[in-house]
């Protein structure tokens, strides 16, 4: 088992207590709510997870049904959001435009101050978040003004629909499915302690979601799908794809979509979305990105014993599915707002302000010096 470096980062410190998941722990070490993700990847459906994580327990039938009701509901957008929207320019990074959209939405139907509606707002974020990505993309990249009200019952498919003018087909509908449960939660990552940090000022569901965003955003976490996908797109075949990672290890730089400051041995999450991947590569008769992928992930295991993490197969398999690289992460916030939402509510329930002391390495007490005094 490879050697974590603790200390730096937090890494391997206890910072809180969750009853919502379990990373690295026994079996496959991941599960939302004592379910296993394997399981869940399975059979669940993605609002099932989302309800599991926001309200403790699976739900039956009926509040299956009531609850998807509520999200296609929530899928209109204000038309005060619609004008923010369209004028951010297409160039915009779309986890930007993501940031935006949470932020704005929080001014027009802001969270009650004694959190009663929290569950709510949680809800429309759910159900909101495919519109608010798909309508600016929509708008800035075709001109065209969509409307967001989808009759599809998933989120997964909502999103494709609209980004692609059409419903999806089976198994994009999915592979998407699966792909927003993989995503939903991970326990205490740096964009949901983001928002356990912002709720614990007793701050409101927008703000804490719209900093959690910006955390996701960067290529050390969500960020990573994007950029793995860049960078298997450099290669030409899996041989390119093999001297090349030689290369860029020899160099020191960093593969994104490999390693994991929790997991030791593989992500468990890798496997799923790897498989489905391959089945999404055959569809579209890919002879490239899945063999240099799988390229990669080797040389990457037998060099550095690093492995793929949920977001290296996610780049092929969103691929092949016609979204474009730059929609990844925002497709990653479109699911894990539910882990975030939960932790927001989890952290309220039993909240301390989180408020932890840093070692001071800087400069002894020293006398201030006018400032004509100084060279
Ligand atoms: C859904 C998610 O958010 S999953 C994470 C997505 N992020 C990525 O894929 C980005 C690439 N990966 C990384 O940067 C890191 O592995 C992280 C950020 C995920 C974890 O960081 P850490 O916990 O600090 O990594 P860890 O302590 O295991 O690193 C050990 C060594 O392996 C190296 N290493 C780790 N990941 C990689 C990588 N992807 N490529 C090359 N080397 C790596 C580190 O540089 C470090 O080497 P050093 O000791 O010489 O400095
Ligand atoms: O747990 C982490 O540090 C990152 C991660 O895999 C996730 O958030 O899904």
């Amino acid at each position: 088992m490879a050697e974590k470096k603790m200390g730096a980062g937090l890494r391997g410190m206890v910072a809180g207590e969750t009853a919502l998941c379990t990373v690295g722990k026994e079996g496959t070490g991941l599960t939302y709510r004592g379910y296993d993700i394997e399981e869940l990847a399975e059979k669940a459906r993605f609002e099932e997870v989302a309800y599991l994580l926001l309200h403790g327990k699976l739900p039956n039938k009926a509040e299956l049904d009531d609850y998807i009701a509520k999200i296609k509901k929530g899928r209109g957008l204000p038309q005060a959001l619609r004008e923010v929207l369209e004028r951010i320019p297409a160039d915009a990074h779309p986890m930007d435009v993501m940031r935006t959209g949470a932020s704005m939405l929080g001014n027009l139907e802001t969270e009650a101050e004694d959190f009663s509606d929290q569950d709510d707002a949680a809800d429309r974020l759910l159900a909101v978040f495919p519109s608010i990505i798909c309508y600016w993309y929509q708008y800035s990249h075709n001109g065209k003004r969509i409307e967001t009200e989808t009759d599809d019952e998933s989120v997964g498919a909502h999103f494709l629909h609209l980004l692609h003018g059409k419903a999806p087909n089976e198994l994009h509908a999915r592979v998407m499915n699966v792909s927003l449960i993989l995503y939903a939660e991970h326990e205490f990552n740096a964009s949901t302690f983001t928002a356990r940090v912002c709720a614990s000022t007793l701050s409101d569901m927008h703000s804490c979601i719209t900093g959690a965003i910006g955390s996701l955003r960067g290529p050390l976490h969500g960020g990573a799908n994007e950029k793995a996908m860049a960078l298997i797109e450099t290669f030409s075949s899996a041989d390119e794809a093999t001297q090349g990672i030689h290369g860029m290890l020899e160099r020191k730089e960093k593969i994104m979509g490999f390693g994991h400051a929790v997991y030791t041995e593989r992500d468990p999450r890798n496997a799923i979305i790897k498989e489905w991947s391959k089945k999404l590569a055959e569809e579209v008769s890919d002879t490239t990105l899945y063999p240099i992928s799988e390229a990669i992930e080797s040389v990457m295991w037998n060099e550095k014993k690093l492995f793929a993490n949920a977001d290296f197969f996610h780049a092929s398999a969103y691929n092949f599915m016609g979204i474009p690289t730059k929609l990844f992460t925002p497709i990653f916030v479109m699911s894990r707002l539910t882990g975030w939402a939960a932790h927001v509510k989890e952290q309220r329930a039993k909240n301390r302000i989180i408020r932890p002391n840093a070692e001071y390495v800087g400069p002894e007490l020293q006398r201030y010096v006018p400032i004509e005094e100084r060279s």
